[in-house]
C-alpha cells in the first residue's frame, strides 16, 4: 500500500527533520525523552491537508490491495479531524505531515480523532518569525515533506519581485527541496530578463499564461509534493483551478470540516492532483524570515564555489572585503555570475521582513 502513495514514494531521505531536534526545550519537571512510544498498533495513517486552531484535517485512505498494477487515481479517502494527543507535547504538526491517528477516525461530523505520532519528515520548509511578531528569532515550520517549492511570479501586473524570489530560494535551499519558477501572465510581458537572472542559479522554470497548455508544469508536479507560493494577484488561483479541477470543492470541504467559512483559507491546504501528487497552496506565506539560515547553508547550494572559500579570512561573510572568492573569479576558476548570484542570495537574508517596495 505504502509504495503507491504519492507522498510515500519520494526520494531517499537525506536527513530527518524535526523541530524538536533544532530547539531543545528543557521541559518542566523533565523526564528523559524516550524514543520508544506506545505502539498504538490500531492507529491509522493520515496525511495532514490543513491545520486550523489546533485542529488537524487529515486524509485517511482505505487500504489498497498490495501490488495492484492499477494506475493510481484520485484519492478515495475521507477527511478526519484530529487534535494532538497530550503525549506529543509541544511538537508542531503542519500541513504535509504524515501522522498516526487513534480514536474516532470515522470522519463523521463532530467526530474527533487523536494524533499520536508524527512520522519522520523528509523535509521541512520554515521561516523565522518576523519583526511584526513578538517571538524573536523563533523558527516557524510551514510545510512538511514537500519535495519541491514552486514560486509563482507574474511577468507583469503585478511586476516581478526578484528580491522576494531570492528569499524564497534561500528558504528552499535551507529546506533542502527543489525549486521551480513558474512565470505567469506571459501574454503581458516576455520572460527573458527574469530567466536570465535565475539561469545562473540553475533554477528550473516554466512560462505560462491563462489558457496556455500546462503540460510542462504538470510534468514537474505529477507524483510529487509541491508547495506553491506567490503573492496575491500573480494568477495562482487561476493555475490551481486548472491543475486541480476540484480545488474549490476540496477547499470548501476542508473549511466545512474545520468550521471555517466556505471560502476563507487561512492556512496552507494540500490539494491532490488528478494524476497523483499534491499541491500545497499557501495563502498565508507573505514573507520569509530567513534569520535562521546560515551562510554555510546558502554556500552549500554553490558547490562550485565552496572550495574557493578555504582561503577566506575566518568568519568571512563572502560579500566582499578580502573574500577569497574574488580571487577565484579573477584567476578564471569560477564563473562571475555565480559569485554574483551567491552574494545576491546571501544579502537577501538581511532583514526579516519582506521589504520589497510593493510589499502588501
Ligand atoms: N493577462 C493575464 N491575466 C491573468 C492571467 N492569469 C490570471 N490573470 C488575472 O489576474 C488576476 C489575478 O488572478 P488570480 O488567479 O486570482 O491570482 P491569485 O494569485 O490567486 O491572487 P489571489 O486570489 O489574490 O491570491 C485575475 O484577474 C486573473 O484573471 C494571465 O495569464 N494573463
Ligand atoms: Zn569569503
Amino acid at each position: 500500500m505504502e509504495g503507491e502513495r504519492a507522498y510515500g514514494s519520494g526520494p531517499l531521505r537525506k536527513r530527518e527533520y524535526d523541530e524538536d531536534d533544532v530547539r531543545v526545550r528543557p521541559g518542566k519537571g523533565s523526564r528523559p525523552r524516550t524514543r520508544i512510544r506506545p505502539a498504538h498498533e490500531d492507529a491509522v495513517e493520515g496525511f495532514v491537508v490543513a491545520v486550523d486552531r489546533g485542529r488537524y484535517t487529515t486524509l485517511v485512505e482505505p487500504g489498497r490491495p498490495k501490488g495492484s498494477a492499477q494506475k493510481r487515481k484520485q484519492q478515495q479517502g475521507h477527511l478526519v479531524v484530529a487534535m494532538k494527543a497530550r503525549e506529543l507535547g509541544r511538537k508542531g504538526i503542519v500541513v504535509g505531515d504524515r501522522v498516526a491517528l487513534v480514536g474516532d477516525v470515522s470522519g463523521r461530523p463532530d467526530a474527533l480523532a487523536r494524533v499520536v505520532r508524527v512520522e519522520p519528515r523528509t523535509s521541512m520548509l520554515r521561516r523565522s518569525a518576523d519583526d511584526t511578531e513578538d517571538t524573536d528569532g523563533i523558527e516557524r515550520p510551514i510545510v512538511a515533506n514537500a519535495e519541491q517549492l514552486v514560486i509563482v511570479t507574474a511577468l507583469a501586473d503585478p511586476p516581478p519581485r526578484p528580491r522576494m524570489i531570492d528569499r524564497i530560494l534561500v528558504a528552499a535551499f535551507d529546506a533542502d527541496i527543489d525549486t521551480l519558477l513558474c512565470l505567469t501572465k506571459s501574454d503581458l510581458a516576455p520572460p527573458d530578463e527574469l530567466v536570465a537572472l535565475y539561469e545562473p542559479l540553475g533554477v528550473a522554470h516554466v512560462v505560462v499564461h491563462k489558457g496556455s497548455p500546462l503540460d510542462e508544469l504538470r510534468e514537474h508536479l505529477t507524483g510529487r509534493i509541491s508547495v506553491m507560493v506567490g503573492h496575491s494577484g500573480v494568477g495562482k488561483s487561476t493555475l490551481v483551478n486548472v491543475l486541480v479541477p476540484d480545488a474549490n470543492r476540496a477547499v470548501s470541504q476542508v473549511n466545512a470540516v474545520t468550521g471555517r467559512g466556505r471560502h476563507t483559507s487561512t492556512s496552507a491546504v494540500a490539494l491532490e492532483l488528478p494524476d497523483g501528487g499534491w499541491i500545497i497552496d499557501t495563502p498565508g506565506v507573505r514573507s520569509f524570515g530567513l534569520a535562521h539560515v546560515s551562510v554555510e547553508t546558502v554556500l552549500a547550494a554553490f558547490p562550485d564555489l565552496v572550495e574557493g572559500t578555504v582561503n577566506c579570512p575566518k568568519g568571512c561573510t563572502h560579500l566582499g572585503d578580502g573574500c577569497a572568492l574574488d580571487a577565484l573569479v579573477a584567476e578564471g576558476s569560477a564563473d562571475p555570475t555565480r559569485l554574483e548570484s551567491l552574494r545576491r542570495l546571501l544579502s537577501s537574508r538581511e532583514g526579516t521582513l519582506d521589504d520589497d517596495p510593493q510589499s502588501p
